[in-house]
């Protein structure tokens, strides 16, 4: 699955772009004045293979939860089983994701790949099975995706975090859960994350796949002290130095220094540039998937949107490796989709402007 999503990945589509830009400038706006969302409807037009594009107006946010071995060394302030217990609060509509994605008219999905503690829920799903996505009356129900691949990650300071096939497996749940949504009728795919410390192998992830110094890449992710964030970059350190992971082997680097939902939201963002539909990134955690989706197929970055820029350093490194520029900036470090359900209006309303401004002609507006 995951060679078949590879080959399918290509490049933007130049005739719909061109068309995109000759629209733009016949729009009822002096030239330039959408500033980057000028480019985006653009790109967005490239990505469809028409133009204008469809309107991402049925939006659908994938919440990908796992643990981490690393946790043991004690490089989050947070107990293992928050990540469980956000779970449960994602499903019972509690979180700040929620409130998002309820103002956003957005479906919750919950994957999880890999949450060490028994969940305390039962799975729960919408309607079809698909959760209920925009246009629906009701607030989207969210639902639950039950593949864990391990309980939790091995600890990447002492062994690699992940067989390979263990890195596999979660990329192709990835792959296929952005499939199920596109099938379900969703026009854009936004990234959500939750695993406790896993800022730490999102940092090793962005120093392996950009050679950055690990000093570089580390943040303090849900707020760790001095002492600690110290400790914490020579964690990321010991774990690059131990495994020496080959950016040109993007598997390879997941499987050492990576986490399950770094490696499901890897696929998650193949899957979506397979099949021509932009996906919302949020926070590091998603941009340090991203490098490796780039490392996959670099093509897939054309389905890349940066919903916002995490205050997190290394995701300032990765975006910039990426050539990303975010959307919104306003030092969120939360997760869970959260940036990127807060800049979905951004993205959507770039795409309305093809579809619903006059031309200079039509209204009868004097260009200069
Ligand atoms: O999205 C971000 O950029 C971001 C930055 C800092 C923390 N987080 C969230 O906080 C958790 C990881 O933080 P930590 O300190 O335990 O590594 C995890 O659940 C992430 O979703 C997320
Ligand atoms: C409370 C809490 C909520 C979160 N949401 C995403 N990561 C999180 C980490 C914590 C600790």
């Amino acid at each position: 699955m995951l060679e078949n999503t590879i080959a399918a990945i290509g490049p933007l589509d130049e005739s719909a772009m061109t068309a995109a830009r000759q629209l733009q400038a016949r729009l009822t706006k002096p030239a330039g004045s959408l500033g980057a969302l000028e480019e985006l409807s653009v790109r967005l037009a490239g990505l469809a293979g028409s133009c204008p594009p469809p309107v991402p107006d049925r939006a659908a946010v994938a919440i990908f939860a796992g643990d981490h071995g690393v946790h043991a060394q004690r490089v989050s302030p947070w107990p293992q089983e928050v990540t469980g217990q956000m779970v449960a609060n994602f499903l019972a509509g509690g979180a700040v994701v929620n409130a998002f994605a309820r103002q956003a008219g957005a479906s919750v999905t919950v994957i999880d790949v890999g949450v060490a503690a028994p969940l305390p829920v039962a799975d729960v799903a919408g309607p079809d099975g698909a959760g209920t996505l925009h246009g629906a009356p009701e607030p989207a129900v969210p639902r639950l995706v039950s593949t864990p691949i391990r309980a939790g990650t091995r600890d990447m300071t002492v062994t690699a975090a992940m067989t390979r096939q263990e890195a596999r497996t979660a990329v192709e749940v990835g792959i296929a859960n952005a499939g199920k949504l596109v099938d379900a009728g969703a026009g854009i795919l936004l990234t959500g994350d939750m695993g406790i410390a896993n800022t730490t192998p999102a940092a090793a992830l962005i120093a392996a796949f950009t050679g950055v110094d690990a000093a570089e890449a580390t943040g303090r992710g849900t707020g760790v002290d001095d002492p600690t964030y110290q400790h914490k970059i020579e964690v990321v350190r010991a774990a690059l130095r131990r495994h020496t992971p080959d950016p040109a082997d993007p598997l390879g680097v997941l499987a050492a220094v990576g986490g399950l939902e770094h490696a499901a939201l890897t696929g998650f963002v193949l899957g979506a540039a397979a099949r021509r539909v932009p996906v919302l990134l949020d926070g590091v955690i998603a941009v340090s998937a991203a490098l490796a989706a780039a490392a996959f197929a670099p093509d897939s970055v054309a389905a890349m949107v940066a919903g916002h820029r995490s205050a997190e350093p290394g995701a300032t490194v990765a975006l910039r490796r990426l050539g990303l520029t975010p959307l919104i900036d306003l030092g969120l470090r939360l997760g869970e989709g959260t940036g990127a359900l807060l800049a979905l209006p951004v993205v959507t309303g770039a795409v309305r402007v093809l579809h619903e401004v006059a031309t200079f002609d039509s209204a009868g507006v004097a260009e200069k």
